[in-house]
């Protein structure tokens, strides 16, 4: 008997079937296959058994750490790129993201990025490693869908169904790193973004991303696109607001935010050992907080200031949005189901076009 040996897909291979329509469903199915319904699950409902990540620190630094995030994500639809928003039959995927995340990089010479990770893919009828897969990339489209799925349901939903086609909002990206930049070219993608604020401690690099998205955009929209002082003037006059540092001290505070109006944060960073220390405890006070998975915040949110109000799976299953005026904080810490169900699109997308690794 003789195992078959795994195939390889690098960056190359996964950058060119990544896609949004792609991305951001299969993000949607691991949101709602985490919830856990208080009643009892209806017959053939997806689910997923995701136990704690484990956080190995390199030596005593806790600024270099090694995630290991494994998943079991069982009967979810997604569709196929052939027939997308066709419900396609129920599959389950077995996986484990490996991710290191190493906050001084950038400042190398020559900057690497911070984080860098693979995906092993598993055959779940015998357990054999199937693929290994450049998890990269994966990560930051990922997550960026987790905030674009987020800001669709806590925020433009609280107006209507056709909210997010139809109002303008102003955004605000705070920290513009790899997760900040594609924030901001996706919400520029999803939604009708009057003004985008970026602000970023180092202003040269906020600069470079607003001169980039400034061709990219090449005058085909009407987006505004300013470079801030401070996260403060970029979030004053924000509807949304995307923040993804390393920060150990708060970025934003109440008195910074819009009165009286909506808001809505993506909270995606994090300072070592504290994954809410980008946001000030008298914003949080004041907000209603939804995280993608409450397992994760039992272990990774201890002495949050606030109860936490939802799953945003829960959300997206039931429509129980924020009110209007609410200040609404997903508080993004990343799944491993979101990274088992992205890279089994990934795959399959793969297959289906015939590419090779
Ligand atoms: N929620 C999730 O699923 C994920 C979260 N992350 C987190 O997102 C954050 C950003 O990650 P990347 O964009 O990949 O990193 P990056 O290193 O590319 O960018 C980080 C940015 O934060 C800024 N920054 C760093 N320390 C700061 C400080 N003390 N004060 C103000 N600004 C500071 C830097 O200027 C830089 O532009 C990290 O905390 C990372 O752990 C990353 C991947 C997934
Ligand atoms: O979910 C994830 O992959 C990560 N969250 C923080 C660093 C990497």
């Amino acid at each position: 008997m003789s195992a078959k040996s795994p195939v390889y897909y690098n960056a190359d291979a996964v950058r060119r079937v990544l896609n949004w329509p792609l991305v951001n469903e299969a993000v949607e199915s691991a949101l709602k296959a985490v919830v856990k319904p208080r009643d009892q699950k209806p017959p053939g409902s997806s689910f997923a058994i995701q136990p704690k990540r484990s956080f190995t620190a390199c030596g005593d630094n806790s600024n270099k750490i090694l995630f290991t995030m494994p998943a079991f994500v069982g009967n979810y639809s997604i569709a196929s790129e052939e027939s997308p928003g066709k419900v396609v039959s129920p599959r389950s995927t077995l996986a484990c993201k490996l991710v290191t995340s190493f906050g001084g990089n950038p400042q190398r010479d020559p900057p690497l990025p911070s984080i860098h990770a693979h995906v092993l893919l598993f055959d779940n009828q015998t357990g054999q490693l199937s693929a290994i897969m450049a998890g990269t990339d994966l990560t930051t489209w990922r997550t960026v869908s987790a905030s674009l799925v987020a800001t669709k349901h806590l925020y433009f939903r609280r107006f209507g169904s056709l909210a997010e086609t139809e109002r303008e909002i102003n955004v605000a990206i705070v920290g513009c790193g790899v997760q900040g930049q594609l924030h901001a070219a996706a919400f520029c993608e999803h939604f009708r973004v009057k003004q985008l604020n970026l602000y970023n401690r180092t202003e040269a690099k906020a600069q470079e991303l607003a001169e980039q998205l400034q061709r990219e955009l090449r005058g085909e929209s009407a987006t505004q696109i300013a470079v801030c002082r401070s996260a403060k003037e970029a979030c004053q006059d924000a509807d949304v607001i995307c923040i993804a540092t390393f920060s150990k001290e708060a970025l934003i505070h109440i008195e910074d935010l819009k009165s009286k109006q909506g808001v809505h944060i993506n909270a995606v960073g994090a300072g070592p050992g504290c994954h809410f220390s980008e946001v000030a405890p008298d914003l949080y006070r004041q907000a209603q907080v939804y995280v993608d998975c409450y397992a994760n915040a039992e272990a990774e949110l201890k002495g949050f200031p606030v109860p936490i109000t939802a799953e945003l799976g829960a959300i997206i299953l039931d429509g129980n949005y924020p009110e209007k005026t609410a200040i609404s904080v997903f508080q993004s810490m990343g799944m491993a189901s979101e990274d088992a169900c992205v890279a089994q699109a990934v795959q399959d997308a793969i297959l289906s076009r015939g590419e090779a690794s």
